[in-house]
């Protein structure tokens, strides 16, 4: 279904404009006065508003506000003359997404305006859809996954959760690696039985293994008395093994015996005890290489591989970036009581052009850290930054290679990204100069430069 614009501008040039601009992909309806405008916003659920801030008896911005008394989470955009940009910057404060001078002098800078507003209407709108879908399907962690790698991977959960088979979970640290084992055990048909989760490499080995195996009393100094161990407590249920790869050679050998025999015996006891859990493991190094180096069991490798999942970094989930991060905005704007955001299209593009190593923990720490700092209002690039110092540079070799696949579109849009920063450097940060070297209206430079959140105001 093609997302819902409504155009409010009195000027029948501007709103044929952005009509023909857009009218392939997206459903544009117009208003000429704030009259109309009331009535169509009353009557259809649109995606975005773009608001002319001149109109006859109503001021945009003060529509923008009714508007938005009734759907706080509405994705704006302002339309002003240069004349106006003092109450267009106010109005980003505000929260609308962003704002655009008229004339349009480029008639693709504004698609792509258009295209990162859409965007956000479309997180915001999967975010509630998920909270209700998950308010349903109780039990089941909250996961963000709407990206076409999320997507296959969530659909190879759903096939497998099911079956009893054993299964391996390998991606990069912070992928999410404990979540969907956490789902697994949720879409199982052992959801109502224990789930029990280990950290393999964060315990010494003796700790380990009396955790897995338990004991019997006076098994070892300490043991008062007898403890049953994740072996017996995950019967029936799952048993989730995370960083497999830490695992010491003593223990991957034990642990191979208790998988092929279905039995173990307490520490301090030879007496077999059968258990039936259903085994989740989970490393961010391949354990393939593992094996390889000498450093895992072959044979406990082929027992663990029955079904391999790999969880792509978050560099490749393309717009499930930008959803995570407004899911994280929510929980820790509820979390520390504040109400920061939204994000300005500089602030989703700088989180889009993130290489993210630390994957999707690292995204959850920065907005973390963001919302903990902010006292609130919308969120900029300028505000990222300083939390997260590789932003928003690409990694230089990332570049060479990941040009030639971009669109055209973005591969301009990372083009004048770049220009300007460089023009601003050059300047010494003088917008005046930065005009006068570049050519661009002075006015117009600002409002680049704003967008891409080189400038705050
Ligand atoms: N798809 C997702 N949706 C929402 N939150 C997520 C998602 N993936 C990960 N997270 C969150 O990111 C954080 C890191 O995830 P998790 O601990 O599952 O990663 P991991 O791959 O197990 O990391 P490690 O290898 O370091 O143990 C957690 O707080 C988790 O809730």
């Amino acid at each position: 279904m093609l997302p819902k614009i409504l155009v409010v501008d009195d000027d029948r040039y501007t709103r044929t404009l952005i009509e023909q601009l857009m009218r392939k992909s997206a459903e544009v309806h117009l208003a000429e006065s704030g009259e109309l405008a009331r009535e169509l916003f009353a009557a259809i659920d649109f995606n975005l508003v773009l608001m002319d801030q001149r109109l006859p008896q109503v001021k945009g911005l003060d529509l923008l506000r009714e508007f938005r008394l009734q759907r706080p989470k509405l994705v704006a955009i302002l339309i002003t003359g240069h004349a106006d940009v003092r109450d267009a910057v106010a109005a980003v404060r505000e929260g609308l997404f962003d704002y655009l001078t008229k004339p349009f002098e480029d008639l693709e800078a504004l698609e792509a305006v258009i295209g990162k507003a859409l965007e956000l209407d479309r997180a915001y709108r999967e975010i509630d859809s998920l909270r209700t879908r998950l308010a349903v399907e109780s039990g089941a962690p909250d996961i963000i996954g709407q990206s076409p790698p999320m997507e296959r991977l969530l659909g190879q959960v759903r096939e497998v959760a099911a079956l009893d088979t054993t299964v391996l979970l390998e991606g990069e640290s912070g992928t999410g690696k404990d979540v969907i084992a956490k789902l697994i055990h949720a879409w199982s048909l052992r959801s109502s039985k224990p789930y029990l989760e280990v950290n393999c490499g964060g315990l010494p080995e003796s700790l380990l293994e009396s955790l897995l195996f338990g004991y019997e009393k006076g098994a070892f100094t300490g043991a008062a008395q007898a403890n049953p161990g994740y072996f017996e407590k995950a019967h029936g249920g799952n048993l989730f093994l995370d960083e497999i790869a830490d695992m010491s050679p003593k223990l991957q050998s034990s642990l191979l015996r208790v998988l092929q025999d279905r039995s173990f015996c307490r520490i301090g006891s030879t007496n077999p005890r059968k258990t039936d859990f259903r085994l989740i493991c989970a490393t961010n190094r391949p354990l393939a290489g593992e094996v390889k180096a000498g450093r895992f069991r072959e044979d406990l490798y082929y027992r663990i591989n029955v079904v391999a999942l790999n969880l792509p970094p978050l560099r490749e989930r393309g717009d499930d970036i930008v959803r995570l991060a407004v899911h994280f905005l929510d929980r820790y704007n509820t979390k520390f009581g504040k109400d920061c955001g939204p994000f300005t299209p500089a602030a989703v593009r700088a989180l889009e052009a993130c290489r993210w190593p630390g994957n999707v923990r690292e995204l959850q720490h920065c907005i973390e850290r963001v919302v903990a700092l902010q006292p609130g209002g919308v969120i900029d690039a300028s505000h990222l930054s300083p939390t997260c110092d590789f932003l928003p540079e690409l990694d230089p070799q990332d570049k060479t290679t990941a040009l030639p696949t971009l669109a055209y579109q973005e591969a301009r849009t990372e083009f004048e990204r770049d220009y300007m920063r460089r023009l601003l450097e050059a300047a010494g940060g003088n917008m005046s100069e930065a005009a006068r070297c570049s050519g661009i209206p002075r006015q117009n430079l600002y409002v680049r430069m704003k967008r891409w959140g080189f400038v705050i105001d």
